[in-house]
């Protein structure tokens, strides 16, 4: 069965159970090779592939492979105690800063939701090559939405997490916009990973869009929208620029390492498409139905994955 997924192809292989097959041209000096990349100097590629390489039986792995496989084990459990690290202080930093009400509550909240995804998809690079490394950078959120889950159900009470990620100060909160949130970090790790624009771009919409989107409406939203009195122009103009930017600045990130290489002429174009329907999905009167949080990542993948298929 061919998974879903944009595994990287060192070279043309085919896999019994591919369904589509393009021939991956791997740019010199491309330390990763991915399965979407449009190399500049020929026009993008038609297909992609949906490649999941075989996995050699226990028996065909050699002592080499063997000690590298271990190295990679190792390197990814370094990486995602790392991670974990970081996630955790960060919480307890905007804790720190709303205790001392350096930080309204409602504002730390959103500083947290722009921060921890975006910060989440610029770590993916520090995990190992090996196939595995998504599922140990998954352990993040999944650990983080175990801890909203406790403490949501009053099981684990957490003050700190409690005041830097709630709106009112309500431990139920937790139970949804953050653990919808770390539900979609997990999918986007687990199904795009830093092999495919997608997953980049939708947690750049749903962390840096719909994120500012809050601050710049609460503050400048005096002219609403006309189909939701919740929501405002500015707020709405927040979230597609500030999405279709963070975007196109994590996939140049992605691009100096390596890991693609786009059309960015052709790019910029996909990712204003991907925005302009982040913005009106995030717009429509329906958070009461499904949240945000939920919304605008899985509008983004479909808008994403859409254009990038072209
Ligand atoms: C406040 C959050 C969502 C609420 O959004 P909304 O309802 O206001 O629209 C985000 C909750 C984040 C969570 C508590 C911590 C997630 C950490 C993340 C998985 C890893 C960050 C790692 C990085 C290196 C700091
Ligand atoms: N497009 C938008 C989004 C939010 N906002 C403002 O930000 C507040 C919170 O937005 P939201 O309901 O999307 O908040 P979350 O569900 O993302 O936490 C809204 O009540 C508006 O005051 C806006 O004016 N325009």
């Amino acid at each position: 069965m061919t998974l879903l997924s944009f595994t990287p192809s060192r070279h043309l292989k085919l896999n019994p159970t591919t369904t589509f097959v393009s021939i991956v041209r791997r740019p010199p000096l491309n330390p990763v090779p991915s399965s979407l990349f449009f190399c500049p100097t020929s026009p993008p590629l038609p297909l992609h592939i949906l490649y999941r390489p075989p996995r050699p039986s226990l028996s065909l792995v050699s002592a080499p492979r063997a000690a590298s496989s271990a190295g990679s084990l190792l390197h990814d459990a370094g990486a995602t105690a790392l991670v974990l690290a970081g996630a955790y202080t960060l919480v307890l930093c905007f804790d720190n800063l709303t205790k001392r009400n350096l930080l309204q509550q409602s504002l730390s909240r959103k500083l947290v939701h722009i921060s921890s995804g975006l910060l989440f998809v610029l770590s993916w690079p520090i995990f190992s090559t090996s196939t595995e490394a998504r599922y140990f950078a998954s352990v993040v959120p999944l650990f983080n939405g175990l801890r909203l889950l406790l403490s949501g159900l009053s099981l684990v009470p957490n003050e700190g997490l409690v005041k830097s990620v709630t709106r009112e100060g309500n431990p139920k909160e937790l139970l949804r916009g953050p653990l919808y949130y770390v539900l979609i970090l997990i999918l986007s790790a687990l199904v795009f990973w830093r092999e495919s624009p997608v997953g980049v771009i939708s947690l750049a919409m749903m962390c840096g869009g719909d994120g500012v989107a809050d601050i710049m409406g609460r503050r400048f939203g005096s002219i609403k929208i006309p189909y939701n009195h919740r929501k405002s122009w500015a707020g709405s103009i927040s979230m597609f620029v500030f999405g279709f930017l963070i975007s196109l600045g994590m996939l140049y990130y992605y691009s100096i390492l390596g890991y693609f290489n786009l059309d960015w002429m052709d790019t910029v174009q996909k990712v204003a498409f991907v925005s302009l329907v982040a913005t009106v999905v995030e717009s429509l009167p329906i958070t009461k139905v499904v949240d945000d949080n939920i919304s605008v990542p899985l509008a983004s993948m479909a808008a994403a994955y859409f254009s990038f298929s072209l």
